[in-house]
C-alpha cells in the first residue's frame, strides 16, 4: 500500500519537526498538521518563518521549503482525519495531575480524545501511528475504542515512538540512528508496518529501520529514556562525590567514557535534567512496574528521579551556603532557562527549581535566555505554585542580554549550555558585580581555572 496522505494530530516539539521533515523527504505525499491550539498553527502558518512555534536550528528552513505544497498546519482536525491514509498521533502525554495515578501515570486524556474522534469521522479504513510516548499496551485500549465504531472501518494500529532530541531535532530526524515500528504480525499488521517502513525508506537506510511486536516498540520508548536518564543521573551522583574527595567529575567521564562498552555520550554532570519526557517517562515506567506488583524494579527506576531531584535541590543550596548562608535581598543572575542549549522549551528546566529555591530564601532572580521570553519564566514559576503572580513579576527580574542581568550581581549561575556563555567577556561581567563575585558553573561550561584568575570565587560542578 503506498500511502499518499497524511494526518498529524498534534503540531507540538514531535508532531511539527516530524512531519516536516517526512514532507520534506517524500515530495509526493501530502501532509496535514493539525492541532486544537489556534494560536499555534497560526504561528506555524506565520508569513515569517522565523515566527514558527518552535525553535529548532534547521526546522525554519525545511518549514520554508515545503509548506503550502505538500506540507499544511490546520485546525481542521476531521477533514485531515478524513482524508488520511494513515494517522499520526503525536499529542501530548503528561503524568496525571489528578485521580489514580496522580503523580506518576501518563494521562491518556488526549490520546483518546484523538481515538474517539478518528472513530467518528473515518468512513474508510485507516493505518493509526502511536507516535507520542505511551504507556506499554496502550494499542490495545486504542484499538478497543476504535474497533467499536461499528461502521465497519478497519484500523490497523503501530507503534513508531521517537527518539529525536530537542536542539538537535532535524538533524535526528534526517540521520536518525534508528526508526523503530511495532506492529501486529497479522497479515494487514504485517501490510501497514510494511507501508511505513517505505515511508521512512524515502531517506532512511533500511537496516536503520527496526521492526519488532507492539508492545516491544512501546516498550523500547520508555526503556531508552530511562537509560538514558539514568546515565545522566549516575554521573550527577559521581559529582558529589567528585566534589568531596578532590576528583574532577569531567576527567573521570573521559576516563570511563574512552571504554567502548561505557561509551563517551551524555556523561556530562549538570545541574540535574530537564525537558519534558525524561522524568515523565521513568514515573510512568515506575508506575507499570508498580501496577504489575515489580516493586524492587519500580524502586530501582524511581531512583534516577531521587538522585536528580537531589542534584537541583543541591546546586541551589550551594549557592546560599557560598554566599555566606543567606541570598536575602541579593541579586542572583541565572543565564539560561532552557533545559538544555538549542531550544526555546523550558519544561521540567532545572533552572524552575533553582529559581524557586533561591526566591523562597528571599533572593531577586535576575534571569536571561536568549531563546525564552518573561512570560514563560513567570508562568513556568506560578506552576509550582509557591509564589503569587505579583510576587513573581516583582522579584524576577528578565533581561535581553547576560551583561545587562549580570550587572551589580552578588552571584552568577550557569543554568543552561549556551554557547554564547562561553564567548562572554567575563572580566567585564566580573568588573561589574558586587564583590567577592561568585561564579556557579552547573554546566562545566567554562574553563575553572581562567576564572578563578579572573578573580571570580568559582564552583564548578563536580570539580573538587
Ligand atoms: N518533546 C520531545 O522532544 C519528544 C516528545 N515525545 C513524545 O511525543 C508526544 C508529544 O510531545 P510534544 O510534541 O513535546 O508535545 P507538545 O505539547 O509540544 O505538543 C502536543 C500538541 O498536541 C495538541 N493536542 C492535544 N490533544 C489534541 C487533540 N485531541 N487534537 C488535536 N491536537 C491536540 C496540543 O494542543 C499540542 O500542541 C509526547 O507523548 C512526548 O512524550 C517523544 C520524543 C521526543
Ligand atoms: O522522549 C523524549 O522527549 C526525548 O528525550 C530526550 O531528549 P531531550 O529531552 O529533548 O534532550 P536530551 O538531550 O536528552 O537532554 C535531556 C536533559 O538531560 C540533560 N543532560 C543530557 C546529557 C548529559 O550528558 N547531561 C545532561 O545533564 C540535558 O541538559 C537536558 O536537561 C532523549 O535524548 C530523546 O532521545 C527522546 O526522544
Amino acid at each position: 500500500m503506498m500511502i499518499k496522505n497524511i494526518c498529524c494530530i498534534g503540531a507540538g516539539y514531535v508532531g511539527g519537526p516530524t512531519m516536516s521533515v517526512i514532507a520534506s523527504k517524500c515530495p509526493e505525499i501530502r501532509v496535514n498538521v493539525v492541532d486544537l491550539n489556534e494560536d499555534r498553527i497560526k504561528k506555524w502558518n506565520d508569513e515569517n518563518v522565523d515566527n514558527i512555534p518552535i525553535y529548532e536550528p534547521g526546522l525554519s528552513d525545511i518549514v520554508k521549503e515545503c509548506r503550502d505544497k505538500n506540507l499544511f498546519f490546520s485546525t481542521n482536525v476531521e477533514q485531515a482525519i478524513s482524508d488520511a491514509d494513515m494517522i499520526f498521533i503525536s499529542v501530548n502525554t503528561p503524568t496525571k495531575t489528578y485521580g489514580v495515578g496522580k503523580g506518576m501515570a501518563a494521562d491518556l486524556k488526549y490520546i483518546e480524545l484523538c481515538a474517539r474522534q478518528i472513530a467518528s469521522v473515518a468512513t474508510n479504513d485507516k493505518i493509526i501511528v502511536e507516535k507520542s510516548t505511551l504507556p506499554v499496551r496502550t494499542a490495545e485500549s486504542l484499538k478497543a475504542i476504535l474497533d467499536n465504531t461499528g461502521n465497519g472501518v478497519k484500523f490497523d494500529i503501530l507503534s513508531n515512538p521517537e527518539f529525536l532530541a530537542e536542539g538537535t531535532a532535524v538533524d535526528d530526524l534526517l540521520t536518525p540512528d534508528r526508526v523503530l515500528i511495532g506492529g501486529e504480525s497479522s497479515e494487514r499488521g504485517l501490510a501497514a508496518q510494511k507501508a511505513l517502513v517505505e515511508v521512512y525508506a524515502h531517506w532512511v537506510p533500511e537496516d536503520r529501520i527496526l521492526t519488532t511486536n507492539v508492545w516491544s516498540s512501546e516498550l523500547s520508548k520508555l526503556t531508552a529514556n530511562a537509560f538514558l536518564a539514568q546515565r545522566v543521573s549516575s554521573i550527577n551522583a559521581l559529582s558529589e562525590l567528585c566534589e568531596v574527595t578532590e576528583a574532577d567529575v569531567k576527567e573521570v567521564a573521559r576516563a570511563i567514557g574512552t571504554d567502548s562498552r561505557i561509551g563517551p555520550k551524555f556523561l556530562n554532570a549538570s545541574v540535574g535534567f530537564g525537558g519534558s519526557c525524561f522524568q515523565k517517562d521513568i514515573l510512568n515506567l515506575v508506575y507499570i512496574a508498580k501496577s504489575y506488583g515489580l516493586h524492587e524494579v519500580a524502586d530501582y527506576w524511581e531512583q534516577v528521579i531521587i538522585m536528580n531531584d537531589h542534584q537541583k535541590r543541591r546546586f541551589a543550596k550551594k549557592i546560599v551556603t557560598r554566599l555566606f548562608n543567606t541570598v536575602s535581598g541579593k541579586k542572583i543572575c541565572l543565564l539560561g532557562w532552557a533545559f538544555k542549549k538549542d531550544t526555546n522549551d523550558t519544561r521540567e528546566s532545572a533552572a524552575i527549581y533553582v529559581s524557586d529555591y533561591l526566591l523562597n530564601e528571599h533572593a531577586e532572580v535576575h534571569v536571561y535566555d536568549p531563546k525564552v521570553k518573561r512570560d514563560q519564566i513567570i508562568s513556568d514559576l506560578l506552576v509550582l505554585g509557591n509564589f503569587s503572580k505579583e510576587e513573581l513579576e516583582e522579584r524576577v527580574f528578565t533581561y535581553e542580554d547576560a551583561l545587562s542581568c549580570a550587572n551589580q550581581a552578588h552571584a552568577v549561575a550557569i543554568m543552561t549550555e549556551w554557547d554564547e556563555f562561553k564567548e562572554l567577556d567575563w572580566k567585564h561581567v566580573y568588573d561589574e558585580m558586587f564583590k567577592p563575585a561568585f561564579l556557579f558553573d552547573g554546566r562545566m561550561l567554562l574553563n575553572h581555572d581562567e576564572m578563578t584568575g579572573i578573580g571570580f570565587q568559582m564552583y564548578t560542578l563536580g570539580k573538587g
